[in-house]
């Protein structure tokens, strides 16, 4: 079931934040997409979510408009993360976690515990969501999609907020469900993240898609110097790479 945007060109608030982007997201690897401030990230990723309509193009899954699912199906098959979202709600952890499962009209009492159990929630779980800190609540929220188990999961920055052994740990989770045949798309702006983590890359900058494929040809020097202005080079081996910046 393969995710794909066709000549995908977005506007918000009347301007234009992407054009005519062409690119496939292959289930059952992970894809970042990363690319300069501004450059049209999370847009495309609302696109691929089926929550900002494309103003001209298609966001195909397999073959079928996005736009043309029920929004039920839509609901089940891909899990959407905002970027910087925080909980509002009184809530106990355990309860938004089984806010997920809200699309399948179950308890998915497996499946909530299996998500609880990969973003370490545990010891949180009886906590009312709105008391806890910034990345423990990216975590819950992670958890919620992580729940409904979506074919799926288009997460926006979800490491941003997190500690460095929670983000090792919630990336390779997200590598079981990419190995267990889910399609993971996140939004990164750590390129040794990426290259190191992610199977593809698109690289996007000012609302056009400068590389994509895979992580290695993808983030290159030169694509780096076109699209950041740095001058960097990758040295290490690959899963344990680190971007120098040359001065
Ligand atoms: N709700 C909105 N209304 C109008 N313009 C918007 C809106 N949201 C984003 N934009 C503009 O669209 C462009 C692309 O924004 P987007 O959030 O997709 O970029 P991004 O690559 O995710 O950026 P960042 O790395 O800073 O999160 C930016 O120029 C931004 O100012």
């Amino acid at each position: 079931m393969k995710l794909v945007a066709n000549d995908l060109t977005l506007e918000r608030g009347g301007q234009s934040v992407l054009k005519n982007v062409d690119t496939e997201f292959p289930p059952g690897t992970i894809t970042a997409i990363v690319g300069p401030n501004g450059a049209g990230k999370s847009s495309l990723l609302l696109a691929l979510a089926g929550l900002l309509e494309p103003v001209s193009g298609t966001v195909e899954l397999d073959g079928e408009r996005l736009s043309e699912l029920p929004p039920l199906e839509r609901a089940k098959t891909l899990g959407y993360l905002p970027q910087h979202t925080e909980i509002a709600w009184d809530v106990a952890v355990e309860n938004v976690v089984a806010l997920g499962r809200l699309p399948h009209r179950d308890r998915g009492t497996a499946e909530i515990e299996t998500a609880i159990a990969a973003l370490t929630l545990e010891p949180l779980r009886h906590r009312p969501a709105r008391q806890l800190s910034g990345g423990e609540q990216a975590r819950v929220l992670l958890a919620r999609v992580l729940a409904g188990e979506p074919r799926w999961i288009l997460a926006d920055e979800p490491l941003a907020a997190l500690d460095l052994a929670h983000q090792l740990s919630l990336v390779s989770h997200l590598q079981n469900c990419a190995h267990s045949g889910q399609g993971v798309v996140i939004v990164l702006h750590d390129l040794a993240l990426a290259m190191n983590h992610a199977d593809n890359a698109v690289v996007l900058h000012e609302g056009k898609c400068a590389a994509s494929g895979p992580v290695e040809d993808a983030l290159s020097s030169e694509t780096i110097r076109s699209c950041w202005g740095v001058d960097a080079q990758w040295i290490g081996d690959r899963g344990s790479r680190a971007l120098i910046i040359e001065h």
